[in-house]
């Protein structure tokens, strides 16, 4: 899969996606969460760009469609939980779709559901397993096939 093919994955997914929904990204450094994520703000139709964050963890993208607008953290230099915190991400849930790069471990008591997505690099340059994953009531019913 390409990178392109990982953003018309992300478009996709976010079809599924609405308000109150979290997002968990997991797989190692270049994986394509980012990447992912580009393909869901696409889908979501809100105001890009979505970039990897270097100091800003947390970006709030508005919706340019009048739907929700995408809430992106990184949460890869957060050092845990009080950091969580300050970033006040319950406050925004509700009415957002909220993505976290390197959140596993970090971000599940904001929400009994959520959405993981796990991406892996294959043996080859471009090769990408993602592995899809809804935990709670909210995704029992959902077909992620
Ligand atoms: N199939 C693919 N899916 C996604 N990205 C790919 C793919 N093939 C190649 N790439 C490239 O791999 C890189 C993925 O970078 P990206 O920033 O999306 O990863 P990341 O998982 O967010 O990394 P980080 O852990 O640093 O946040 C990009 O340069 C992208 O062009
Ligand atoms: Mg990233």
């Amino acid at each position: 899969m390409t990178a392109e093919e990982t953003r018309t994955l992300g478009a996709r997914l976010s079809a599924l996606l609405g308000p109150g929904d979290l997002v968990v990204l997991s797989g190692p450094l270049g994986a394509g969460k980012t990447t992912l994520v580009q393909g869901l703000a696409e889908g979501l139709k809100v105001r890009g760009p979505i970039t990897s964050p270097t100091f800003v963890i947390a970006r709030v993208h508005p919706s340019l469609s009048g739907g929700p607008a995408l809430v992106h953290v990184d949460a890869y230099r957060l050092g845990g939980f009080p950091e969580v915190d300050d970033l006040d991400l319950d406050a925004s849930l509700e009415e957002s779709v909220t993505v976290v790069e390197w959140g596993e471990g970090l971000v599940e008591g904001l929400s009994e559901d959520r959405l993981e997505v796990h991406i892996e690099r294959g043996a080859e340059g471009e090769e990408r397993l993602v592995r899809l994953s809804g935990v709670g009531p909210r995704w029992s019913a959902v077909s992620l096939a």
